[in-house]
């Protein structure tokens, strides 16, 4: 377990008689931040709900630095430091009077209560706010004293459910960075529905569906596996849609504007490089173009056809 903060081994649960999670496996690193990706109802907030003790697995269990969350959970939850979907927070209660309260619901000594504290706020850069009653702060800044709260402990886990729900871009991008900057010196697992989150924030990406694990690997891994397909071009002055299906390598042709095309392709993406100078000979006028990523949606059904990707 050294590099290993956390290990779900054949985690399964169902609420009544479906089962929302079947034989979950997976392993968070000492440091960095792993994504649980999937859609709505996949399975997530119950895999963190579980991993953070806040309901008893059906079946399989949650090792936290070793520590077996469902029959040692005092201790186990001592490590992990948590934010559910919705943030616990105490709106009419300033960001200090909250997090005072935070720091002894997490038994931190009375005497170190004030500089764990000012560290989180530090952290989380909410210090300018500390006298500010919570429901006076924007969305963002809320999600921000709902991560100083999970890590009040100086946990060696964090688990964020959800953490950019329902915040505007600026407020997402804010709390991104906040995110990589807690994950430096401790592990984050964080879930979302939105590809482009996990992209753009994780080191490694755990893909749930239908309470299954579809994928499981680093980033870089997932982006070389997902590979694009279609090819978007503009062109002032494109030829028939027969022309463009005679490039080497065309598989469909779809027209979105006069000047707008899509072009699925069946070869690698060096396939825009011979666009370019098809149209460069041929007068097209390519102004441009631009692969295509697939959508999640893509992503799942190619992933659902294949079998199971763990690991390499
Ligand atoms: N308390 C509950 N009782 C019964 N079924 C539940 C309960 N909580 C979740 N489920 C079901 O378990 C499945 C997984 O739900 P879960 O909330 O873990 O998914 P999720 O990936 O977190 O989805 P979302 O992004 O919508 O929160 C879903 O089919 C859901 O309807």
């Amino acid at each position: 377990m050294e590099n290993s903060i956390a290990k779900i081994q054949n985690l399964s649960h169902r609420y009544s008689k479906d089962w929302a999670i079947k034989d979950i496996n997976f392993e968070i690193k000492n440091r960095g931040i792993l994504g649980l990706l999937g859609s709505n109802g996949a399975g997530k907030s119950t895999t963190m709900n579980i991993l953070c003790g806040v309901i008893n697995q059906t079946e399989g269990t949650a090792l936290i630095d070793g520590i077996d969350i469902r029959e040692n959970p005092v201790e186990a939850k001592k490590l992990i430091g948590f934010l559910p979907q919705k943030a616990p927070l105490h709106f009419e209660l300033t960001v200090d009077e909250y997090l005072i309260h935070c720091a002894h619901m997490r038994s931190i000594p009375s005497k170190n209560i004030k500089e764990a504290v000012e560290i989180a706020k530090n952290k989380c850069g909410i210090t300018h706010f500390s006298k500010r009653v919570l429901k006076n702060l924007s969305g963002g800044y809320q999600q921000r004293v709902g991560i100083a709260q999970a890590i009040i402990h100086n946990p060696k886990l964090v688990v964020l459910d959800e953490p950019t729900n329902g915040l505007d871009p600026n407020q997402i991008t804010e709390v991104r960075g906040l995110i990589k900057n807690i994950a430096e010196d401790r592990a984050v697992i964080l879930s979302t529905h939105i590809l482009s989150e996990v992209q753009a924030t994780c080191d490694t990406i755990v893909m749930i569906e239908h309470g299954e694990t579809v994928f499981q690997d680093s980033m870089d891994a997932f982006n070389n596996y997902i590979k694009p397909d279609t090819v978007l071009v503009t062109m002032e002055n494109p030829p028939s849609v027969e022309a463009l299906m005679k490039i080497e390598g065309i598989t469909d042709v779809q027209f979105l504007t006069a000047n707008s095309i899509r072009l699925t392709f069946s070869v690698g993406p060096e396939i825009t490089k011979t666009i370019i100078k098809l149209s460069l000979e041929n007068g097209w006028e390519l102004s441009e173009i631009q692969l295509e990523k697939s959508s999640l949606d893509a992503i799942f059904a190619q992933l659902s056809k294949k079998q199971n990707y763990v690991n390499g």
